[in-house]
């Protein structure tokens, strides 16, 4: 079964958040399964492009309203990363260091898109199912049923995986130009409130939509940008598929990020060792229970309810409780959350800005993982987290709810709470602080974090069953 995984994101050749993270290790693990995947997504001038070597399999010419465009396939030479990977380099367009954020973002993800078909199309192949993530891709599945330039693939299965339903890619009809000669009959599939949707037209279109954890697929239909009506009455398609993680990459026994490899028979000497690495780097006290966040500074993370929170914990004479943070984001917030560190040194410190090391290195070393979030479609950290034996505490809300239980439940090992809130962060805080005491307990419940299962194992195989209910004759 030949699959292509379309994304604009995949660890490790270029990531931003969690996108990556999934198109990078999924595809792995449904071709250990016995699949054909494969990734493409578009070129970028990053360490991995520069140290790898690619041929060049296909290369032609594209039109973008009245552009031509010459565009190549690369591919890596050696399927290193479990899969095959190809990338499509438009000179000029898709050959930039950044994924996003560029003022011709809209033209750079068409492109991407409309390269992609000409090549499978001109090349004669015939992919069993398209797998889209995203609204980067969320045109795919409406151009290869109403554009009379793909209608040999007009029978592939597609099928959409949302990772974050709050962005849409939308833009107006003004753009529509941009599209190639489509069916003019059928444009209300690319219409949401009057502007044409990528997003809402992949989830109209394709065969079937996944969301990465059975509850935000609930939750897209009370809170999604806009597009609730519309999964409500797509509903009929939609499933929920929980991530997995890559258990090769972020696994503490072999881990070359972190200052001391550890298991969970091991855990108690393993984090002291980590986490007195990452205090000595961040002049923190490695006796006081630490407290971590790890991502985008964004309302959607909670990010900004860390400062007054933080700062409230940490003018508590009753509480011992030290932060750091990773991240970055919105200005202000970084502000805020830089202006803490000259005011609590020894108690508090952050780090603005990207880094894949010390991320691992704080999901080794720290105690504890704060996740307020307001919008969670899966979360990843709270996984990393529980492999490291690292606690995760967290609003409850999408993946967050499918993938933690609080440890006073039944079989718990983490803190839940109901509202992205100053007050819920604190109160869990005080929690944790107690719980950390207890010694005996926090050692039992690390051990219970350690033990559990979040592998891609189980969700590749449910992603198989889907594709396999598409494609019977596979
Ligand atoms: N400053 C930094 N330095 C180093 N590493 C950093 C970092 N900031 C973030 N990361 C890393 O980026 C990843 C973020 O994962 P999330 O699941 O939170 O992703 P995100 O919200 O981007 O993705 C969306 O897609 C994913 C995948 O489906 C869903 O899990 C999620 O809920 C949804 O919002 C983790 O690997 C984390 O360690």
């Amino acid at each position: 079964m030949k699959i292509f995984h379309l994304s604009a994101e995949c660890y490790p050749v270029a990531k931003v958040g969690g996108l990556a993270d999934v198109v990078g290790s999924l595809p792995k693990y449904q071709n250990m399964a016995g699949l054909q995947a494969a990734v493409v997504m578009p070129y970028y001038d990053r360490k991995f492009t520069r140290e790898n070597e690619f041929d060049i399999v296909f290369n032609a010419a594209t039109l973008l309203d009245t552009k031509r465009l010459y565009f190549e396939i690369l591919k890596e030479k050696t399927n290193k990363l479990g899969f095959e990977l190809f990338l499509v380099r438009i000179p000029g367009l898709l050959d930039r260091e950044n994924v996003y954020s560029y003022p011709d973002e809209r033209e750079q993800f068409i492109a991407f898109q409309l390269a992609f078909l000409d090549w499978i199309s001109y090349s004669q192949q015939t992919p069993d199912i398209i797998h889209c993530h995203d609204h980067h891709s969320g045109l795919v599945p409406f151009l290869l049923y109403h554009s009379k330039l793909y209608r040999r693939l007009a029978n592939t299965p597609t099928v959409f995986t949302i990772h974050n339903g709050q962005y849409h890619g939308a833009f107006g009809w003004e753009h529509l130009s941009y599209l190639p000669e489509i069916d003019l009959t059928q444009t209300g599939l690319l219409d949401w409130a009057g502007g044409i949707n990528p997003l809402a037209s992949a989830v109209k279109c394709c065969w079937r939509y996944t969301t990465v954890s059975p509850t935000y697929l609930h939750e897209l239909s009370i809170n999604s940008n806009g597009l609730e009506y519309l999964f409500w009455i797509e509903s009929a398609k939609g499933y929920g598929i929980i991530n997995g993680i890559d258990t090769e990459v972020w696994n503490p026994k072999t881990d070359t990020m972190i200052a001391g490899n550890f298991t969970s028979k091991s855990i108690a000497k393993g984090k002291q060792v980590n986490k007195d690495a990452l205090c000595e780097r961040f002049g923190l006290d490695p006796n006081k229970p630490l407290f971590t966040f790890i991502g985008r500074l964004v309302i959607e993370k909670g990010a900004d309810l860390l400062p007054e929170a933080i700062e409230l914990s940490l003018m508590d004479p009753a509480e011992e409780a030290s932060f750091l943070i990773l991240g970055s984001g919105d200005t202000e917030m970084e502000t805020a959350l830089l202006e803490l560190k000259e005011k609590y040194p020894g108690r508090y410190n952050v780090f603005i800005g990207y880094d894949e090391a010390l991320a691992h290195l704080i999901y080794a070393g720290a105690d504890f993982l704060l996740m307020p979030s307001r919008v969670e479609p899966c979360g990843l950290n709270q996984l990393y987290s529980l492999r490291y034996g690292t606690m995760p505490l967290v609003r409850s809300t999408g993946g967050l709810i499918d993938s933690v239980i609080d440890f006073g439940d039944e079989g718990g090992y983490g803190i839940r709470f109901n509202n992205a809130s100053v007050a819920d962060i604190n109160h869990s805080v005080s929690r944790a602080c107690a719980l950390y005491q207890n010694t005996v307990l926090l050692q039992q419940l690390r051990k219970r974090m350690m033990a559990l299962d979040f592998s891609w194992d189980r969700s590749a195989k449910e992603y198989i069953n889907l594709y396999e209910s598409l494609n019977p004759t596979i």
